[in-house]
């Protein structure tokens, strides 16, 4: 057998593993030097150690509560809350599911800019209305805001003239009156400790207080129902591309039955209320079922405006999942925030900061684009999404081509600019209004975010 061919003594070093030449001393290195490099090394090490066993602690604590965190993002109105409120809703239902509900009262429009016959008429029938409005802003909001609790003139008018120049709706541009969870509105609500109903735990007899809002409401009621389906009215919101289906539009279709003196909100009217987020609500339950029982489910809800979007980085650091929301349907929309820019546009940015942001590499991120049933309406009455989105080009203006552009275009963009290209995305088609179909797209959501984790989490 030959020999093996002897090495240089700094060529066998160079083999060696690569960090060690970096480590090795100085060669020309005095007693003193020696001495203060060895202390300082001594407490790196410490200092090291402790960082290394925190994090050992922090993991094992986490592993042993068995917890999953959850970050809903997307921009504002793009449904996170009412996500939540679904999860909520359902069969698990944790018990102080209306303890994180923050309160918002939204009047879209002014009907001022509008000639609308009758119009004076209208207005004398419905001040009432505008009253109640803001007296209830008034007793909701607490005067620390860091938002606007009432509706702003200056901002209503603003956008209001913007209806006839923008070439987007101005549906979401209309004013809104957002109420901190944290302020004075579960006081509010608490309702002097009067006495609560037998089976239902209801308060009884709310309606026979004459302050209550129901009497204005129920007073209103023929003037509201003959303004909703005057064809006048129907014809300039559709001129201004108003669509208040997809804002109030629900409530104004059910005026006969919200407006009841005894009206208790159903599951749906919950859902489809519109509630602001301020600030990052968590929100934390418990599964009595499914894949891995015990398991607790930390749910981040955060306001998804431009002004909100600041506290989002804190929750980067030791989240599990993100469910990402994208309303495909706000591609004719500019964002409340700012009227010059659209909110798809607004949404792809968002996106693509996400999925590129490094300190969420490892984190499992599932894809909602949402708002499907509005999507299709639009495209159905005609809009064309090229008018828009010049980038569409002469491809059929259908929902089936149209969803699946969008599929194409957040998938590339993820793909392009994740730092971590072994990373599955998952994504839904959704409509998280819709009650039923959202139910079994949560379930497998959930099942997806705990097998990621599931490695984790058994390792107790
Ligand atoms: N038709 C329809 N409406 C939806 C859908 N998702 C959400 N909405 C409605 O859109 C509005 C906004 O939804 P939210 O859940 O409050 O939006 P958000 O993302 O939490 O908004 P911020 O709290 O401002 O960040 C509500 O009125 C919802 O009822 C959907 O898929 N279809
Ligand atoms: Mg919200």
């Amino acid at each position: 057998m030959p020999a093996a061919p002897k090495l240089e003594p700094n060529r066998r070093r160079s083999l060696s593993d690569p960090f060690e030449r970096v480590m090795q001393p100085p060669e020309d290195e005095t007693m003193n030097e020696r001495e203060r490099r060895l202390q300082a090394e001594a407490h790196a090490k410490k200092v090291s150690d402790g960082i290394d066993e925190m994090i050992r602690q922090e993991r094992k604590e986490r592993m042993k509560k068995k917890e999953v965190k959850v970050l809903l993002l997307g921009q504002s109105e793009s449904g996170k809350s009412t996500t939540l409120k679904r999860d909520a809703t359902g069969d698990d239902a944790p018990d102080d599911a209306e303890s994180v509900a923050s309160l918002i009262i939204s009047s879209n429009g002014n009907p001022r800019s509008y000639a609308v016959p009758n119009y004076e008429r209208y207005a004398s029938r419905l001040a009432p209305l505008t009253r109640l409005e803001e007296r209830l802003s008034r007793q909701l909001s607490s005067p620390d805001e860091d938002e606007p609790t009432h509706t702003d003139p200056a901002y209503a008018s603003a956008s209001a003239s913007s209806v006839s120049l923008a070439p987007t709706s101005p549906a979401s541009m209309a004013s809104e009156v957002s109420v901190h969870t944290h302020s004075n509105w579960k006081k509010v609500f608490s309702f002097g400790g009067r006495p609560k109903g037998g089976d239902t735990n209801e308060l009884v007899g709310w309606w026979e207080d004459p302050d209550d809002p129901c009497h204005v409401l129920y007073a209103c009621a023929p003037a509201m129902m003959e303004l909703w389906r005057d064809k006048t009215v129907r014809w300039i919101l559709d001129q201004k591309r108003i669509r208040l289906e997809e804002s109030s539009g629900f409530y104004l279709d059910e005026i006969d039955r919200i407006t009841a003196k005894k009206y208790i909100p159903t599951d749906e009217d919950v859902l489809k209320a519109r509630l602001k987020t301020l600030g990052v609500i968590e929100h934390s339950f418990m599964l009595s079922h499914g894949l891995v029982r015990g398991v607790e489910w930390k749910i981040y809800d955060v306001g998804g405006a431009r002004s909100q979007r600041q506290a989002w980085a804190p929750y980067f650091e030791d989240v599990n999942a993100i469910i990402f929301l994208a309303p495909i349907s706000a591609f004719d929309q500019a964002l409340a925030e700012d009227p010059r820019v659209n909110r798809l546009e607004d949404s792809l940015l968002l996106w693509k900061s996400v999925v590129s942001n490094k300190l969420l590499a490892n984190v499992n991120i599932v894809l909602f684009l949402n708002k499907c049933d509005l999507l299709k309406a639009k495209l159905e009455s005609g809009i064309q999404l090229n008018q828009h989105l010049f980038s569409y080009g002469d491809r059929p203006n259908d929902y089936e081509s149209v969803r699946k552009y969008f599929y194409n275009k957040f998938g590339l963009m993820h793909q392009n600019h994740t730092p971590n290209r072994d990373r599955e995305l998952y994504i839904h088609f959704t409509s998280v209004t819709d009650t039923r179909r959202t139910h079994t797209i949560i379930n497998n959501v959930r099942d997806i975010i705990l097998k990621a984790n599931l490695k984790d989490i058994q390792l107790i």
